[in-house]
């Protein structure tokens, strides 16, 4: 959103609402407008401007200004619902909301030039509060959302007062320069205010002039470090604040990545999705309705539970207070963004007790993006230290993480599980998003399970191969049995898995998979007289041959090719999933397997057979072959949007007309003749009668044949006219077929005679005409 653009346009008469009660009291009693006072105010809010963005994304020091005045409700919530833009409006707000709630006239002042000295450290803006504070002027049709005061802030401003109190010297000194620098950020928020901070009074006239020093003066203050760290909490609330409420946008420089969180199942199509909260029936005290904020400001949702969350306790500091209580529904606490470069953000989905907000992170996960119901049990553990000084366990919630290699990875939601897996989607502290691929050892049988963590072996061996998704970490907690693997060794072949044995691996994340993407083509195409387009099945399929063509390079054989396996990552289709792939020995083109495996629907006719004995009384082995059957399944579904065998449901109609020679493959017409030839090259029964994916990527269909010269189509045209004059001429025609097979020009000579003949030729087919 463009903040700027959508900035109210101040009227002519500015609204009740947007006017700051104390701007209009002091300019009620004060004289006359000055134009000179103005060239002051503009002059000294020049001075101090408010920082870049750069540095408003911090919660280092920034500059703060403290009006008095109270904009519109609407204006706070363009201000806030935007992630970036200018701060200083951030930064009216509390100041408004201590003022207009809190304090008299004189207290406010003296508490104001607190909390505005001590946001020269930690500028910050919880619009709900201010909302909540601006109380008698806000027009509550303006609200987006419900925003109610919550009690907490009270304390807040009570312990500004207390703290406001012990430096009472320093408000003093402070307080002058806060009216002055009001003025100054209300001639930069409305040029219609111009009159009214024209009307200060002036003592504030008088008070501008010494802004700077005073602003400079401010570490003689020694504000308390409670306030301090109030400051920096609300600091990190502001930041919170500016970014939308069920989006996780992480920032900063090297996090690019918007976190979508979907608790139940990672949204493997979408590329925004909403918090899901499924989870919300198992806890009734979550807010449900919290989900429905995305755009919107975020919002306090005010319950028993809610009320305790914002609560400033006087006693404790306030650095205490969790982040995640400002918000029941996400939260994003930036920490030292600016310094370090790098997201340390904390996304929460909102936890339904104070207690649970309390919840810490492992040391290990700065980031954060949690869309899992938090157990109150485990919470309770982890939030019982408190302080920020308390040196912080290194546990983690095995329920909200994954720990591979000593690295943390909070779970986003399960993607989906395979036979024998689970996969979860993940975000790791680098603020990148992940599917992490948790392979369930124990019982297996070791044979098996050697097997299972042969894809470690295979991903590695296609590291760098930009067509293979990337594993990006693994672990295995037996590690005889990595140790085997990796050497290619089986010594215990028969034992079964006895320890509760994992094997983790991180991987590339992918967006969708080539399934749902087939699915959804077809859901266009249904109902329509449409077919499916060429281009874009030249694009994918080329690509799925090539990631084939990797892997058949590197003398492994997939063997559960399928659309569910080749996902799509940043546009382009990777292959995953080599659970049950193997490695061809140096000397054959085949593997042989103890079982049947694959995905009937793609499952070649050897691979029904492997191991048994052909009508020569050879064993029937896999090899590429089987890889390229499989391909042609693929193939055939993206053209008529279903397999060449959907008609046979059970395992044994499938296993009969797919294990028979004799079986013809229906395909009906299509435009493209190429397309059905080079289906057929894929689903030849005869497995030697199948092409290679290096031929399969010449075919006609990806590689159209050039249309023949011009030359050669003239030659063509002689040739015919030739034929067609008559068969007496024996000489033109054998020329001219010669010229046809080898168009080297003819020598000169010949080529004139030929022109002649050929001219006489045309010349009696006319005559022959007439
Ligand atoms: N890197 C990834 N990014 C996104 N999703 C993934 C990733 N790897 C796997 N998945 C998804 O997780 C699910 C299971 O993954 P995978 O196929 O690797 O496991 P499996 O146990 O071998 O499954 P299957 O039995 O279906 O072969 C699939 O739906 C797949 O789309």
């Amino acid at each position: 959103m463009d903040r700027e653009a959508n900035l109210p346009v101040p009227p002519d008469k500015p609204p009740k609402s947007m006017v700051r009660p104390t701007l209009n009291q002091e300019s009620s009693s004060s004289s006359s407008s000055s134009p000179e006072l103005i060239r002051h105010l503009q002059a000294a809010f020049k001075r101090h401007r408010p920082l870049n963005k750069m540095q408003t994304s911090t919660i280092g020091p920034r500059r703060s200004v403290v009006p008095q005045r109270q904009p519109s409700r609407s204006s706070r919530l363009e201000t806030v619902s935007t992630a970036e833009g200018p701060k200083s409006q951030d930064v009216v707000t509390l100041s408004q909301s201590l003022a207009a709630n809190t304090l008299t006239q004189d207290s406010r002042n003296l508490a104001t030039s607190v909390a505005g000295e001590s946001i020269e450290n930690a500028s910050i803006t919880p619009p709900s509060l201010s909302g909540t504070m601006f109380g008698e002027n806000f027009n509550p049709s303006d609200r987006q959302m419900d925003l109610t005061k919550p009690p907490a802030f009270a304390s807040l401003e009570s312990n500004l007062d207390v703290v406001g109190s012990r430096n009472e010297n320093a408000h003093k000194k402070v307080q002058s320069l806060i009216g002055s620098t009001l003025t100054s950020h209300d001639m930069e928020w409305d040029a219609t205010n111009q009159a009214e901070a024209s009307n200060l009074g002036a003592r504030k006239h008088q008070n501008l002039q010494s802004v700077d020093s005073e602003i400079s003066l401010k570490s003689e203050y020694r504000v308390s470090s409670s306030l301090a760290k109030m400051q920096g909490q609300l600091g990190e609330f502001r930041n919170f604040l500016n970014q939308p409420a069920s989006q996780c946008s992480v920032m900063g420089s090297s996090c690019a990545t918007t976190t979508l969180i979907h608790s139940s199942s990672a949204p493997m199509l979408n590329a925004t999705t909403q918090v899901s909260r499924s989870y919300v029936e198992a806890d009734q005290n979550v807010n449900a309705h919290a989900v429905q904020t995305q755009g919107n400001l975020p919002s306090f949702h005010p319950s028993s539970k809610d009320n305790n969350i914002l609560h400033v306790n006087k006693d404790a500091p306030l650095s205490e207070m969790p982040s995640s209580a400002m918000d029941p529904e996400v939260r994003v606490k930036e920490t030292n963004m600016s310094k370090h470069q790098q997201c340390t953000t904390e996304i929460e989905v909102p936890v339904a007790s104070s207690s649970q907000s309390n919840a810490r992170l492992p040391d290990e996960l700065h980031t954060s993006v949690s869309s899992q119901p938090q157990k109150p049990d485990k919470h309770e553990k982890v939030a019982s230290s408190k302080g920020t000084s308390a040196p912080r366990k290194k546990n983690y919630d095995p329920d909200l993480f994954f720990k591979v290699n000593g690295k943390l990875y909070q779970r986003l939601g399960k993607i989906g599980s395979g036979g024998s897996s689970e996969v979860h989607k993940v975000i790791s502290s680098d603020c990148t998003i992940y599917a992490l691929k948790k392979i369930k050892l124990k019982g297996r049988d070791y044979a098996t399970a050697y097997g299972f963590c042969q894809e470690i072996g295979y991903l590695k061996k296609l590291k760098g191969k930009t067509n293979i998704i990337q594993l990006v970490d693994y672990e295995v907690t037996d590690k005889t049995l990595l140790q085997e693997v990796l050497n290619g060794t089986m010594i215990n072949k028969d034992g079964r898995v006895k320890d509760d044995g994992f094997i983790y691996m991180v991987l590339e994340y992918g967006e969708i998979d080539l399934a749902h993407m087939l699915s959804q083509k077809w859901k266009e195409i249904e109902g329509s007289d449409r077919t499916i387009d060429e281009n874009w099945l030249r694009f994918y399929w080329q690509q799925i041959l090539q990631a084939v063509n990797t892997i058949h390079e590197e003398r492994i054989v997939h063997s559960d090719l399928k659309p569910a396996n080749f996902l799509l990552v940043r546009g382009f289709l990777k292959l995953i999933d080599f659970g049950i792939a193997k490695a061809i020995n140096s000397d054959t083109t085949n593997i042989q397997r103890d079982s049947q495996v694959g995905t009937l629907s793609y499952m070649s006719p050897e691979a029904f057979m492997c191991n048994e004995s052909d009508e020569n009384g050879n064993t029937i082995k896999c090899g590429r072959p089987s890889d390229i059957w499989s391909l042609g399944c693929i193939l055939y579904q993206m053209v008529y949007g279903r397999t060449p065998f959907a008609d046979y449901k059970t395992f044994w109609a499938k296993f009969k007309v797919i294990t028979d020679p004799n079986h013809e493959i229906t395909y009906n017409q299509l435009s493209n003749p190429w397309l059905i030839d080079l289906m057929k090259k894929c689903l030849a029964w005869d497995r030697n009668q199948r092409w290679r994916i290096p031929e399969l990527l010449q075919h006609p269909f990806l590689a159209p044949p050039i249309p023949p010269e011009p030359r050669v189509r003239n030659i063509q045209l002689l040739s015919h006219i030739a034929e067609s004059s008559g068969s007496d001429d024996h000489k033109a025609i054998p020329q001219l077929e010669q010229l046809l097979i080898d168009p080297v020009p003819l020598p000169r000579n010949d080529l004139l005679e030929l022109c002649v003949q050929l001219q006489d030729r045309l010349r009696g087919l006319e005559g022959e005409k007439q």
